[in-house]
């Protein structure tokens, strides 16, 4: 069950600390993702050099891993940073971009797990499906399969790994390995903006710099990430207005909008 009190009270919080968020994120979603997260009342960086990740990340209040588009730098950059959160008890929340496409980036998925033990694991369901299950292929960073499908997977995968995983989807689903959060809200043409769902990650890490209750923070981003996304997409022709009308939703989301649209 969503606590509307705690979602508007991390809401605040984020908006009166304004935390910094460092991102090791893809090409793909570095604009997107940080307008998202200055609307939210944060305070993004990208930042990936294997010369800098160690300092940058010392001074933010949590870390998102997300392996969009990767290479060995960035892999190294990303294990560096990662420990690093780990030492100094800052969540790192980790988007396995395209898991199962390649042996590459199944292989850096187990990798970044067991060397950073993200706090939060949050990706769509055939992703969640291939971190569990290493036989299963993925098509790209597009999901194939329903999140109800690969609920037991993250039940699995969020007790193995001692993390919240997050499938995200039609409904979302958040669990810590016993307890599952369901978020109903949400809109089909939040599918066509590549990169919602890193938004959506970079989202869950600015809940996460705010509250420590990291199945709590991750409900609570991924509900704003919906009821945001439900609100623009009921005044966008496409794909295209509705990028902007997101950033202006989450720009403009109040204790109203969000009593007035969640669906529990
Ligand atoms: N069919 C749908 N109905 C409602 N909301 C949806 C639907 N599909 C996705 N969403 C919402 O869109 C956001 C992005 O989720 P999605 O599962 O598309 O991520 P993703 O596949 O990882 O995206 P990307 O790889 O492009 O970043 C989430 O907030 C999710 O709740
Ligand atoms: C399209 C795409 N390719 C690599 S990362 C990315 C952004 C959405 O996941
Ligand atoms: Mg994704």
């Amino acid at each position: 069950m969503i606590n509307i009190e705690h979602l508007i009270r991390d809401l605040n919080l984020i908006r009166k600390q304004s935390p910094l968020i460092h991102n090791i994120t893809n090409y793909v979603v570095m604009n997107n993702t940080a307008n998202a997260l200055l609307a939210i009342g944060a305070s993004p960086v990208m930042a990936h050099s294997v010369d800098e990740v160690e300092e940058m990340v010392s001074i933010a209040s949590s870390l998102v891993i997300n392996i969009g588009t990767l290479d060995a730098a960035w892999v190294e950059a990303m294990l560096i940073a990662g420990k690093k959160a780990l030492q100094k008890s800052t969540p790192v929340v980790f988007d396995p971009v395209g898991a199962g496409a390649t042996i590459y980036r199944s292989k850096v998925c187990k990798l970044i797990i067991e060397e950073c033990k993200p706090s939060i694991i949050r990706g769509n369901a055939s992703e969640i499906i291939a971190l569990l299950n290493t036989e299963a292929q993925t098509k790209g960073v597009d999901s194939t399969n329903t999140s109800d499908a690969a609920l037991n997977s993250a039940k699995a995968l969020a007790s193995l790994t001692n993390s919240v995983v997050v499938i995200s989807g039609e409904s979302d689903y958040i669990t810590n390995g016993t307890v599952v959060e369901t978020v109903k809200n949400g809109h089909p043409m939040m599918e066509k903006v590549t990169g919602m769902g890193c938004t959506a990650t970079s989202i869950v890490a600015a809940f996460a710099a705010v509250n420590n209750n990291q199945l709590e923070a991750a409900t609570h981003a991924m509900s704003v990430m919906s009821i945001a996304g439900e609100i623009a997409a009921a005044i966008s022709k496409g794909n295209g207005s509705l990028q902007v009308n997101f950033l202006d939703t989450l720009f403009n989301i109040d204790e109203d909008m969000i009593r007035k649209n969640i669906r529990q």
